[in-house]
């Protein structure tokens, strides 16, 4: 390729729109990230109560219920549920985990 068609291909709309798109991924599973972050401090104080009042780390109830409720909101956004609910199961053995420490 030389350096003219390097030029156009870079300066392309579709190419800016692809660096566009992708900085926009890349801010958006940042926060991500820190939400996620911001859940397991939560789970950690819950841990706490649970570790003072001698409650069971895992809360069938509980789980099931945000289960439902995770499902339902996927649904209502068009995405995938069970995949949705595969996210979720590692979030939940993520606060396991951090509450078995
Ligand atoms: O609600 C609790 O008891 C929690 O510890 C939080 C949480 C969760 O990650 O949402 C974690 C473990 C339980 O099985 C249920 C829910």
């Amino acid at each position: 390729m030389n350096a003219s068609q390097k030029l156009s291909l870079t300066n392309s709309s579709s190419e800016i729109c692809l660096n566009e798109c992708r900085q926009q991924i890349d801010q958006i599973d940042t926060e991500l990230i820190k939400i996620i972050a911001q859940r397991m401090e939560i789970v950690k104080k819950i841990g706490e109560h649970k570790r003072k009042n001698k409650l069971e780390t895992i809360q069938p109830n509980r789980w099931q219920a945000i289960l439902d409720s995770r499902q339902e909101i996927a649904e209502e956004l068009d995405l995938p549920s069970d995949l949705v609910l595969d996210i979720f199961e590692v979030i939940h053995q993520m606060a396991i985990q951090i509450q078995s420490k």
